[in-house]
């Protein structure tokens, strides 16, 4: 396989086409769930799972059979039917500055979809760059147990540090080295204690000069 380039996108307002309503369709959906791009299914027939998501205001069905003009203005393009020669035709009429993933990994492929584990600002992907999708899935389900839901909260008390770590110091040695101190391993023991405090506590410490203990 060719080596693909790893990229977080910023999706908001931008069109994507999901041609299929099945299972792949399901997934494609769900990953695109967290953004606020504007998505379109082109599909005759929906899987009951997908029914509750077109509640959605971000999310149209186009109850129909796929035709080139569903396409247009689209950013981003899932080819998820159950026939090659109708990923064939979503292929064909895909213009060259529209990004295309076929569900059915056939040729053109501009990008393929990681598994993601997603716990606030922090993301991590995976990918076997479609070697085998059921090991990519597997290794999620680790990576969800290492990354509990409460590195959402470590992440955000970084960030805030950050913000404020950068304000308060201008010197870019001084900086770094706090920001490392940052990364101690009892901020992450503290927040999974609830005890979020003595998170910015030692931050204080940090700053004054103090010693952090
Ligand atoms: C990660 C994930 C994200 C997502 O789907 O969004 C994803 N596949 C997932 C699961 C999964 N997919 C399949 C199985 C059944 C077991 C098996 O076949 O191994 C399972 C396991 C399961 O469902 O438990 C079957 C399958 N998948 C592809 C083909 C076509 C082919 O390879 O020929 C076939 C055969 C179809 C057939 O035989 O008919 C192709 C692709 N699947 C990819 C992504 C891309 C490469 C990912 C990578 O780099 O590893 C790529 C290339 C294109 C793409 O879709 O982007 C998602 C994890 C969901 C999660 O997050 O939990
Ligand atoms: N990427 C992956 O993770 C993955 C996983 C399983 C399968 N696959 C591949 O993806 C394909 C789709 O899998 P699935 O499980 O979603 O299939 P599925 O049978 O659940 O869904 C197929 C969908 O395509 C729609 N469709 C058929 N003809 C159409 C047309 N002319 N226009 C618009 N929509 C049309 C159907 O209405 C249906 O909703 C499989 O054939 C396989 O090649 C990929």
């Amino acid at each position: 396989m060719t080596n693909l380039f790893p990229v977080l996108l910023n999706l908001d307002y931008k069109k994507v086409v999901i041609v299929g309503g099945g299972h792949v369709a399901y997934q494609k959906l769900m990953a695109l769930l967290p953004t606020k791009a504007n998505i379109i299914v082109v599909s005759p027939e929906v899987q009951d799972s997908i029914v509750p998501l077109l509640e959605k205001p971000n999310i149209t069905w186009r109850q129909k059979v796929f035709e080139p003009k569903d396409l247009d203005d689209a950013s981003l393009i899932f080819a998820a039917t159950n026939s090659e020669a109708i990923n064939d035709a979503v292929e064909e009429a895909t213009q060259h500055w529209q990004l295309l993933s076929r569900a059915d990994a056939q040729s053109r492929i501009d990008f393929i979809n990681p598994a993601v584990v997603r716990r606030g600002d922090f993301v991590v992907a995976v990918s076997t760059s479609g070697a085998s999708p059921s090991l990519t899935r597997k290794i999620k389900k680790e990576l969800e147990v290492q990354f509990d839901e409460s590195y959402a909260q470590y992440v955000d008390f970084l960030k805030q540090a950050r913000d404020i770590v950068k304000s308060a110091i201008t010197d870019r040695e001084e900086r770094k080295t706090v920001l490392q101190q940052l990364l101690d391993s009892r901020l992450h023991e503290w927040i999974q204690q609830g005890n979020i405090e003595r998170c910015h506590q030692y931050l204080q410490q940090l700053l004054s000069g103090e010693k952090t203990s």
